[in-house]
């Protein structure tokens, strides 16, 4: 069978560059992947991460998901604009009180995260509607399931490309003659420079239009419980590329996918009481109350997948598989 061509955006680090390469060295070869960045300038990582499939099985081109002109001449560059399979994972991350963000700013993290989806979405899907094929996958996130404190702006955006997809997968399963056209990925904490990018800006960021209060909660509370939750629950971008693999060679891909099970019961607490209560009172308990609790189960957490960690890799080195 000829190899399907998947288009990916924001590969210049994190999960699409882990997802690029994952999807190139595919050893049944069953991808030709146009890995794209808005800054080639950044493609060095994933050349050297490429190695042998570049130019081969992938194909580095310029993409910026806020600039309708180069996601047209992205896709046109392609023969027959002929995409199988568009994943859209460029993003960027916003945390901090609301009063410390202008609205431009705010603005930006829409533009990104939701109007950058919208524009690809509205280039690829005229044509897929013609072939009566292809698959969306939108690498969304928890946060588009669930809002989570001082990350407001961040959460509206993956709400939005959320709501904007349970819509259109109807749609999209008529037209493209398949009920599982639309897939959205949903990670918890993944270990990539959006962590670092938030935290560097968490640590410029001007506080004194803010009160005391929400500052402190900000900095002492808030970024405190992030970095544990980070460091305890973060998984790699390659573990989300496997998860993203799986769903996108399923033979009926889920419409929507959690790739950290420990984290699934958060998401779920709205649904199991639907008046909210249940969601915001284990939440405020968790930060509040039984913050010691939290910690140290993170803690245990953390213990236990660094002994699992070595297990593997005692195994491995043993020979075995
Ligand atoms: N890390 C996490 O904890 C989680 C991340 N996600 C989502 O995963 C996706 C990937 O993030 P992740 O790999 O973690 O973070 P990274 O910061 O490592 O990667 C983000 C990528 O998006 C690119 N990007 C940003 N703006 C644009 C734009 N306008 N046009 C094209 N590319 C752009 C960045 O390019 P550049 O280098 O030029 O900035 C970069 O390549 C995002 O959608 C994010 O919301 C979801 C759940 C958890
Ligand atoms: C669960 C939880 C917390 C933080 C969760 C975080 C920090 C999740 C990050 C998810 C990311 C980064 C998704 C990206 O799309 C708090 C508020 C500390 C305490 C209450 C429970």
């Amino acid at each position: 069978m000829a190899p399907k061509t998947v288009l990916i955006t924001g590969c210049s680090s994190g999960i699409g560059l882990a997802l690029a390469v994952k999807m190139a060295r595919d050893k049944q070869k069953r991808f030709k992947v146009i890995a794209t960045m808005r800054n080639l300038g950044k493609r060095g990582c994933l050349e050297a991460d490429a190695g042998i499939t570049l130019n081969k099985t992938l194909e580095i081109r310029q993409l910026d998901v806020c600039d309708e002109r180069s996601i047209i001449s992205c896709i046109n560059s392609i023969p027959n604009r002929h995409v199988d399979i568009l994943i859209n994972n460029a993003g960027v991350g916003m945390i901090g009180p609301i009063e410390c963000q202008t609205i431009e700013e705010m603005k930006g993290v829409m533009e990104t995260n939701f109007f950058g989806v919208v524009r690809m979405i509205k280039e690829v899907l005229p044509d897929m509607k013609r072939r009566r094929s292809g698959h969306i996958v939108v690498i969304s996130s928890v946060m588009g399931l669930q809002g989570i404190m001082f990350n407001d702006i961040y959460t509206a955006s993956k709400f939005a490309v959320e709501g904007f997809c349970e819509s259109l997968v109807i749609q999209a399963a008529l037209m493209l003659a398949c009920v599982s056209s639309v897939s959205l990925i949903e990670p918890g904490p993944v270990v990539t420079e959006f962590e670092t990018k938030v935290y560097e800006d968490a640590e410029n960021a001007d506080y004194s239009t803010t009160d005391p209060e929400t500052a402190d909660m900000f900095t002492n509370l808030y970024l405190k419980n992030s970095k544990a939750i980070f460091s305890s629950l973060g998984q790699t971008p390659n573990d989300i590329a496997e998860h993203t693999l799986r769903v996108i060679t399923a033979t009926k891909p889920p419409f929507r996918h959690q790739t950290n099970a420990v984290y699934t019961p958060m998401t779920a607490l709205k649904h199991a009481d639907p008046t909210g209560a249940l969601m915001t009172d284990t939440f405020y308990k968790m930060v509040f109350k039984y913050d010691t609790l939290m910690h140290i189960s993170l803690k245990a957490i953390r213990v236990i997948r660094w002994q699992a960690r070595k297990m593997r890799q005692g195994v491995k080195m043993l020979g075995f598989r």
